[in-house]
């Protein structure tokens, strides 16, 4: 469904991103795991289209959109809740689940039908939905962020380090919802970023393993974690 070829991409010069390559399948949920620095927004980002790639290619369901502007990619179902939410604080919750859908330009009817299958997987959001945004504690503000790209992701949605900085509970709760995720949305396919795979190795059917802008091979990762822990 969604696949990276070779992705390679500089920021301010520098290679962060070496040839990543990865298949995200349909209905799939797949975790990008890699310590701070190692290149897993600019992978996300380089999805979205928010940054220029030196080389490689990006498919969203056989089409090839890397040099497709970002509002493209939402348009075939692709939904991204970064790390630092970017929910916009004046909103209401509900004035920030509709918003890409408007810029979408989605009709009300299927606007109105998605809101509703986000606020049934994610009733704290109906009950939140009249609140502003900028009231909102920062594990709140994580489930927004997860309802509004949930609002356009209809066939992928990518989540940026979603259990950074969540207390226990929320974290339990938000790790509760991806799981439930599949039966809400099927055909949704789910990838998601963190630097402690402990917490994604119980849901997900694939872990990616990136270094330096690398993807590496898992059992190698493991390998290396074991002999620093072991000396
Ligand atoms: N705006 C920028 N200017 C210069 N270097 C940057 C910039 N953004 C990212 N980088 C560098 O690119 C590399 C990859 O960053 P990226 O944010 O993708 O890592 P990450 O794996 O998501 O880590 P984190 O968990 O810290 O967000 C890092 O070495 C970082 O220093």
């Amino acid at each position: 469904m969604l696949e990276l070829r070779s992705v390679a991409a500089d920021i301010a010069g520098a290679p962060v991103l070496r040839g990543v390559s990865m298949h995200l399948p349909p209905g799939g949920l797949v975790a990008l795991i890699g310590r701070n620095g190692a290149g897993k927004t600019t992978t996300l980002r380089a999805i979205m289209g928010l940054l220029p790639l030196r080389g490689g290619a990006v498919l969203v369901g056989g089409e090839e959109v890397t040099s497709a502007p970002a509002h493209h990619r939402t348009r075939l179902g692709i939904g991204y809740a970064p790390e630092e939410r970017r929910l916009f604080g004046p909103f209401t919750v509900q004035q920030n689940l509709l918003l890409p859908a408007e810029v979408l330009r989605l009709p009300p009817a299927e606007t109105a039908r998605r809101l509703d299958a986000v606020l049934t997987f994610l009733p704290e959001l109906a009950a939140l939905a009249s609140r502003r945004a900028a009231g909102l504690s920062g594990g709140q503000g994580k489930m927004v962020a997860l309802g509004r790209a949930l609002m356009v992701g209809t066939r992928a949605v990518l989540l940026d380090e979603p259990f950074q900085g969540l207390a226990p509970a929320l974290a339990h709760r938000y790790a509760d919802a991806l799981r439930g995720l599949h039966a809400a949305f099927p055909g949704v396919a789910l990838l998601v970023t963190e630097s402690n795979p402990q917490l994604l190795e119980p849901l997900v059917d694939t872990t990616y393993v990136i270094e330096r802008g690398e993807i590496v091979p898992d059992e190698i990762a493991t390998l290396k974690t074991t002999i620093t822990k072991h000396g």
